[in-house]
C-alpha cells in the first residue's frame, strides 16, 4: 500500500461531507472571543495610566472595569459558539470517516477481512477515530485564536514603544531551544507509543482468552509472556520517552511565559534613562503578560497535530486497500468446473505467490493441492473462492470469470472451510446452522452427527446452545474442525473447497475428520489442500505445487513415479504415520 505525504489536516477534512465549509467561521469566533479575552489586561494598563496622570476617578474605574466584564462575557459567549460548532463538525467527520471504513470494509476483497484479526478492526474504528475528536474540536479552532491574540498585543506593544516589543519577545527564542529538544523524535516517539500501546490491547485479549489452560495447569504460558513483555516495553518506552523530555517541557513551560525577565529589566532601564514613561512602561508589562499563555497553547497544539497524523496513518492504510468489484447481475453458470488459465498471484504487489497456474477442476471429482508449507496451496483455494481476486490471468467457474459472478452467487455454490475452523461466538447449533439458515433443528443435529461432532456437543454441559466462545477452550482443534465440516455439510453447495488443518495429525482425529469429510463430499466437487496425503490418495487429480509454481498433476500412482517431490513427500508422510502408529501403541 503506498501512501503519499498528505497534508492531515487536508486528509482529515476531505471526510468533512455535509460539514464542508463550516469551520472558518468557528475559527473566526474563537479569534474574536480570544480579543475580546485580552481586554482585562488593556483595561489595567488603562486604568495604571490615569492613576499615574491624575486623571482617575471611581466612575471612570468603574466604566472600566464594566467595559472589561463585558468583554469577558462576550469572549465566554462566542468561545462556546465556536466551540459547539467546532464539536458538531468533528462529530460529522468522526461519523463519515466510521462510514468509509464500514464501506471500504465491503468492498476490499473478502481475504482481507478474513485475515485481519477483528481486534484490528476495533482499534481502527473506536481508538484511532476517537483520538481525533479532540483535535478537530479544539485544536483546529483554537490554534489560530492561539496565534491571533497574541499577535495583536504585540503589535500593541510595538506600537506603544518598539523596543519594549522586543524586549516582550525574548522568552520566544529562549523557550523554541526547550521546544525542539522537546519535540526530538516524536514522531517515531508517538508511533512506538501508540504501537506498544495496541501491542499490549491485543495481548491482553490473548491472554484472557487462556487464563482457563494457565489456571487449569498452573502454568504463566507463552500467552503470559507476550502479555507480560508488551506490558514492561510500554512501561520503558514510555518512562524513556519521559525521562528524554521532561527537563525540555518544563523548561519550555517555565520560560514561555515569563515575559518579565525581557520587559522587566529593559524597561526598568528605559525609564531609568528616561526614555520611556511609567504609563508606557506599565502597559508594556502588564500587555505580554496576558498573551504568553496563549503562545503555550501553538506549542501544546503542534504536539497534537503529531498525533494526530499518527492516528490518521492506519486509517488512511486501510482506506488505500484496492477493491475487489463484483456484478449484481447473476450469471448463467454452465458446467461446474474451475479453470486457472496462466494465473498469477501477489498479495501485496511486491512478492509474487503465484507464477503462470493453469489447470482445470472438473466437477463431481475430488481435485487436490498439495506442495510444502508456503508453496500457495491455501492461495489457490482462496482464489477459486473469490477471496481474492488473480493479479494476471484468470480464475473461471462454471465458464465465468470468477470476477464477473456474483459474490453471492458463487458463495452459493462452494462450501469452504477454512485452516483455521473458524466458529463465531454463538451457540454451537448457530455456529452449525450458518450453513443453511433454512435447517430445522433435526437437520442440524444429523449433519453433526455425520460430521463425527454430535457425541462430544451433547457432552457439553449446554450440548448444542453453549456459546463456541464459551466452548472454544473446551473443544480440541480437531473438534473445531468437524464443526466447520457440519457448517459446510449443512450448505446446499456443489463445490467443497477444503482447506485441511495441519495441526490435528493424531491417528484418531484423522480417522474421525476423514469419515466426516468422506460423508461431506459425497457428489459434490471436492478442492482439498492437503496435508496429510492419506487424504488424497484416491483423488482423481493432485496438483503439486512448488514455490508457487505447478510442477505436476496426476493421479497418486503416476505422481509417485513421475514427480521426485510428491514421492519424497510420500515418503515421509509413511515416515511420520509410522512413528505416530508406534508411539500410539
Ligand atoms: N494475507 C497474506 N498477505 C501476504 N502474504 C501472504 C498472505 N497469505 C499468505 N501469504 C504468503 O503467500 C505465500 C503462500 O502462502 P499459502 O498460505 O498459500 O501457502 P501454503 O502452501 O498453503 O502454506 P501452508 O501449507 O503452510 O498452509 C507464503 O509465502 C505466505 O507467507
Amino acid at each position: 500500500m503506498k501512501e503519499k505525504k498528505e497534508n492531515p489536516i487536508k486528509v482529515l477534512f476531505g471526510f468533512a461531507g455535509e460539514a464542508r465549509g463550516k469551520m472558518p467561521l468557528s475559527v473566526i469566533l474563537a479569534i474574536i472571543g480570544e480579543l475580546f479575552g485580552m481586554a482585562p489586561f488593556f483595561a489595567v494598563a488603562l486604568l495604571a495610566n490615569q492613576v499615574y496622570t491624575g486623571e482617575a476617578t471611581i466612575q471612570g474605574a468603574a466604566l472600566i472595569a464594566g467595559a472589561a466584564a463585558l468583554c469577558m462575557i462576550l469572549r465566554t459567549y462566542l468561545t462556546l459558539k465556536s466551540s459547539l460548532r467546532s464539536h458538531g463538525i468533528s462529530f460529522t467527520i468522526l461519523k463519515n470517516i466510521r462510514c468509509a471504513i464500514a464501506d471500504k470494509m465491503r468492498r476490499v476483497p473478502m481475504g482481507v477481512m478474513l485475515e485481519t484479526p477483528s481486534g484490528t478492526f476495533k482499534t481502527l474504528m473506536v481508538d484511532n477515530v476517537g483520538r481525533l475528536e479532540d483535535i478537530i474540536a479544539h485544536i483546529v479552532p483554537e490554534l489560530p485564536s492561539a496565534v491571533a491574540a497574541p499577535f495583536a498585543s504585540i503589535l500593541l506593544v510595538f506600537a506603544l514603544d518598539w523596543r519594549m516589543g522586543l524586549a516582550s519577545l525574548i522568552t520566544i527564542p529562549l523557550s523554541l531551544i526547550f521546544m525542539v529538544g522537546m519535540m526530538q523524535g516524536y514522531s517515531k516517539k508517538m508511533a512506538t507509543y501508540l504501537q506498544s500501546g495496541n501491542e499490549m490491547n491485543a495481548a491482553l485479549v490473548e491472554y484472557i482468552g487462556g487464563i482457563q489452560v494457565i489456571k487449569a495447569f498452573g502454568q504463566t504460558g507463552r500467552s503470559f509472556g507476550r502479555f507480560s513483555d508488551s506490558v514492561h516495553f510500554f512501561h520503558d518506552s514510555t518512562l524513556a520517552w519521559w525521562r528524554q523530555s521532561w527537563f525540555w517541557m518544563a523548561g519550555f513551560k517555565a520560560v514561555l511565559p515569563s515575559t518579565l525577565l525581557g520587559t522587566l529589566p529593559i524597561g526598568g532601564w528605559l525609564y531609568m534613562n528616561g526614555t520611556l514613561s511609567l504609563p508606557l512602561l506599565l502597559a508594556c508589562i502588564i500587555i505580554p503578560v496576558g498573551f504568553m499563555p496563549q503562545l503555550m497553547k501553538l506549542g501544546f497544539g503542534l504536539e497534537q497535530f503529531a498525533y494526530m497524523a499518527a492516528n490518521l496513518n492506519p486509517i488512511r492504510s486501510f482506506l488505500a486497500n484496492p477493491e475487489q468489484h463484483r456484478p449484481n447481475m447473476m450469471v448463467t453458470l454452465g458446467k461446474r468446473d474451475f479453470t486457472f488459465d496462466h494465473v498469477g498471484f501477489s498479495y501485496d504487489g511486491k512478492k509474487t505467490v503465484l507464477h503462470d497456474v493453469s489447470f482445470m477442476a472438473r466437477p463431481g471429482e475430488v481435485t487436490a493441492i498439495v506442495g510444502p508449507s508456503g508453496s500457495g496451496k491455501s492461495t489457490i483455494a482462496k482464489l477459486m473462492a473469490g477471496f481474492w481476486d488473480a493479479t494476471s490471468g484468470s480464475v473461471q467457474y462454471g465458464g465465468h470469470e470468477i470476477k464477473d459472478i456474483p459474490f453471492q452467487q458463487l458463495m452459493s455454490e462452494i462450501s469452504y472451510v477454512a485452516q483455521d475452523n473458524f466458529l463465531f461466538d454463538k451457540s454451537i447449533r448457530e455456529n452449525i446452522r450458518m450453513g443453511n439458515p433454512m435447517a430445522s433443528d433435526a437437520e442440524v443435529e444429523a449433519a453433526a452427527s455425520a460430521a463425527n461432532c454430535h457425541d462430544f456437543i451433547i457432552a457439553l454441559e449446554n450440548g448444542y446452545d453453549t456459546l463456541a466462545g464459551d466452548a472454544g477452550d473446551l473443544l480440541s482443534g480437531g473438534e473445531r474442525q468437524r464443526i466447520t465440516i457440519a457448517r459446510a455439510m449443512l450448505k446446499p453447495a456443489s463445490v467443497v473447497i477444503l482447506d485441511e488443518a495441519t495441526a490435528y495429525a493424531d491417528p484418531e482425529n484423522e480417522a474421525e475428520i476423514q469419515q466426516a469429510i468422506n460423508r461431506l463430499v459425497t457428489g459434490k466437487t471436492l478442492i482439498v489442500v492437503a496435508h496429510r496425503l492419506s487424504t488424497i490418495r484416491n483423488a482423481n487429480q493432485i496438483l503439486v505445487i512448488d514455490k508457487g509454481q505447478l510442477i505436476a498433476s496426476g493421479t497418486h500412482d503416476r505422481l509417485r513415479e513421475a514427480c521426485p517431490l510428491y514421492e519424497t513427500m510420500w515418503q515421509q508422510y509413511i515416515g511420520a504415520a509410522d512413528i505416530a502408529e508406534k508411539e500410539e501403541l
